[in-house]
């Protein structure tokens, strides 16, 4: 029986009065490529830090690759840090042969594998220039092929999306495939929930230090199931209309036209039994639609509409004032 690349029992981690992690149980399979979602102060890098080991506990176990964080284990493993950093002085290549070789390969084979990573990723014609001279997104690519230089059984990516434009990111979800198909576990941590659609086969959420849920996308799309969106004008309280009538009410983000609920539909209820439902409770619509489940929709339901907006916030922060 194949070991479990990580492990985490009923880990709990405190700043001070301030639960940063709280009671978080996960299992990493071998092959599996997982998301850990959730917005930012979740306690998502935390939980990763103290998976490698850079961090410890307050309160239950790690094992990572069947044994505590090592020398030895952390060989296996590739690890992007939230916090970016390399040599200014370096060059694209150099950077990457570096961590090879830090991570034990031998000069020759890390440098055959730092041009291929380049070549392959767009930055061929960097090779050779200075990290200080490259863009920061540039740069953040070299970091993460420094990450995956040595093939590592294991990586664990926090946030590795971030920063990067709609072409690079692309480019590094090719990546991540890539490493997948070659064999490699995959354990990233993101808040942009369409990343996770796209890549996952399970998905671990998080909230306020919480895991509020954890299984295939299938189970979470299957835990919502279909829905309807019903826009109402503004101040109506759709939940409350709904609620006698058996029906489950999300308010979601405004999209301009009063105010829009998501109405999670149980097995054998149409999108538009629940419009007429609304009817019947005298909603004042304006909109309708039905829907496809979606991950954010998910979230909604389990933390509630509060959280989910702290979600957005990370994933667009320039918007906020
Ligand atoms: N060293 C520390 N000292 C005090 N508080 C900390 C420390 N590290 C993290 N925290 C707090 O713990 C909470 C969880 O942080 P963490 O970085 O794990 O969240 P996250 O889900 O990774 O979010 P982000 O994407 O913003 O990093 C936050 O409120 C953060 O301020």
């Amino acid at each position: 029986m194949s070991i479990s690349p990580l492990v985490l029992r009923n880990v709990t981690k405190h700043f001070g009065t301030f639960t940063a992690v709280s009671d978080l149980s996960l299992d990493v399979p071998e092959g599996g490529i997982i998301g850990f979602l959730g917005p930012n102060g979740a306690g998502k890098s935390t939980s990763l830090r103290i998976a490698l080991g850079v961090m410890q506990p307050d309160a239950g176990t790690v094992s990572l690759f069947g044994a505590k964080p090592g020398i030895a284990t952390l060989k296996r493993v590739g690890f992007l840090p939230e916090e970016r950093g390399l040599y200014k002085k370096m060059t694209a290549r150099t950077s990457i042969e570096h961590f090879a070789r830090l991570k034990g390969m031998t000069a020759r084979d890390a440098r055959a594998r730092a041009i291929e990573l380049l070549d392959t990723s767009g930055l061929g014609d960097d090779k050779n220039t200075r990290i200080s001279k490259l863009s920061k997104g540039m740069a953040q690519k070299v970091q993460i092929l420094s990450t995956l230089a040595h093939r590592p059984d294991f990586l664990i990516l926090d946030e590795p999306f971030s920063g990067l434009d709609p072409v690079n990111q692309q480019i590094l979800e090719d990546l991540v495939r890539a490493e997948h198909a070659r064999g490699a576990t995959i354990l990233f941590s993101t808040h942009v929930m369409e990343h996770a659609e796209r890549l996952c086969d399970r998905i671990v959420m998080m909230a306020r230090g919480r895991k509020v849920f954890d299984g295939t996308l299938g189970d979470a799309y299957g835990a919502l199931g279909h829905g309807a969106r019903i826009n109402v004008e503004t101040g109506f309280d759709l939940a409350a209309a709904l609620a006698p009538k058996g029906l489950a009410a999300h308010r979601m983000p405004d999209d301009g036209h009063g105010d829009a609920w998501r109405i999670s539909l149980p097995k054998g209820v149409g999108a538009q039994d629940a419009l007429r439902a609304a009817i019947e409770a005298s909603a004042p619509i304006v909109g309708f639609a039905p829907e496809e489940a979606r991950l954010r929709d998910v979230f909604v339901s389990l933390v509630g509409e509060a959280d989910a907006a702290a979600l957005d916030r990370s994933q667009h922060p320039e918007e906020v004032a």
